[in-house]
């Protein structure tokens, strides 16, 4: 690394997360909606979407500036045709340490070889239910719970590091907290909680639908008990706890009730090139057509440094005392951004 940028909140630039695509299979309500993603969404068109080499680029400048985490996200990562070579170009960066993947998990048992082979460290797959009536409705196209779990153990088989995220939504899949529990402690792979959040414009996000990490706390301790566990690194977005007397692991992602800003070091770029200061931003910042005009890595490298430099995002903490304004503002939709 040669230089470690720092926001104006002195928050380090660490993450950088990679959205491949704005396309998926699935239309999960929370997230892309089947009534406003129909079959006329504007997608971006192929010649929009960063290329490997220009992704690959842009990854250079950003470990210049202190990145060691790469997450691939999207839309569904798998989507994006020849993924592995783009890991595997990533693979090659000075300065990177970690590579992981966020997917839906339902093209992942045909993948996981080929992406362990180019360099993925890890996966994390989405799963909110493990009732195929439950999963099909959530998941907007009736796939079914099984694919996933294939997908997973693809993953586990390949040598990957594997993950489970569950966003937890009341009165939609609050009964799926303790099968998944006791389903995944079996399996020995970590689950992380989710609370529900106002992310994009179209998921109709109301506060009483948030299940706060506390109350699941309560729930899979008064079963199942559970101690607290130190922090991983800085700014580690769950909470981990493990069952009492064992190793397995959950996490609770409380970016409602607790909110993590503080220790916020994700930068973000869309599959279009633009970089996000912020989960809940709604402007980024275009790097693609500076690149395509022929910027040297240099002037990239101080564009970006100065993107950061002047961050002062801090959405979620500010969120409680903005709620009652909250869905006036536009900001960019997750599928966009990648979560
Ligand atoms: N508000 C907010 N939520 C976030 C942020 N990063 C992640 N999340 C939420 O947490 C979920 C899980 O993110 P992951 O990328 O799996 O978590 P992670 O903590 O980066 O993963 P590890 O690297 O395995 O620790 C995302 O899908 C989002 O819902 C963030 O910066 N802000
Ligand atoms: C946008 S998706 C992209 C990657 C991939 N398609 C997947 O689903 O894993 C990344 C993560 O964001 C989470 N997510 C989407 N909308 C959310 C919301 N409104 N609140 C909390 N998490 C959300 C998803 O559950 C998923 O774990
Ligand atoms: S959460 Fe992931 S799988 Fe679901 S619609 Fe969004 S991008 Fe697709
Ligand atoms: S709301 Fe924005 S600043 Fe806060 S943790 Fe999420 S991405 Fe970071």
């Amino acid at each position: 690394m040669e230089k470690q940028v720092f926001d104006s909140q002195k928050r380090p630039l660490r993450d950088l997360r990679i959205s491949v695509t704005d396309k998926c299979n699935f239309r999960c309500q929370y997230c892309m909606p089947a009534e406003i993603f129909g079959p006329d969404y504007p997608f971006l068109p192929q010649h929009k979407l960063l290329s490997f080499e220009e992704i690959t680029r842009l990854t250079g400048i950003f470990t210049s500036l202190g990145v060691e985490k790469i997450r691939i996200t999207g839309g569904e990562p798998l989507m994006r045709r020849n993924l592995a070579d783009l890991i595997r170009m990533i693979r090659q960066v000075d300065g990177v340490r970690d590579i992981a993947m966020t997917t839906n998990g339902s093209l992942l048992a045909r993948h996981a070889e080929e992406l362990k082979a180019a360099g993925l460290d890890r996966v994390t797959v989405s799963l909110d239910s493990l009732d195929d009536e439950r999963f099909g409705r959530i998941n907007g196209r009736g796939y079914r719970v099984e694919q996933i779990l294939e997908g997973i153990e693809a993953a586990a088989a390949a040598g990957l590091g594997v993950k489970i995220n569950m966003v937890v939504q009341r009165g939609v899949n609050d009964q799926d907290i303790l099968p998944m529990a006791r389903y995944f402690r079996e399996k020995g792979h970590i689950l992380r909680f989710i609370e529900f959040m106002d992310v994009g414009n179209s998921n109709g996000w109301k506060l009483d639908q948030v299940v706060p990490s506390r109350e699941i706390i309560r729930m899979i301790h008064a079963e199942m008990p559970l101690e607290p566990v130190n922090p991983n690194y800085y700014g580690e977005v769950a909470s981990r706890y493990r069952y009492a007397g064992t190793e397995q692991e959950i996490g609770l992602i409380s970016s409602v009730t607790q909110a993590f800003c503080s220790t916020c070091t994700r930068a973000r770029l869309s599959a279009e090139g633009r970089m996000y200061n912020c989960l809940f931003a709604s402007e980024g910042e275009d790097l693609r057509d500076p690149l395509r005009a022929g910027m040297s890595d240099e002037e990239l490298r101080e564009k970006i440094s100065a993107i950061w430099t002047r961050r002062d995002d801090r959405y979620s903490e500010e969120r409680l005392k903005h709620t009652p304004g909250i869905s006036q503002r536009t900001k960019v939709e997750m599928s966009h951004i990648g979560g």
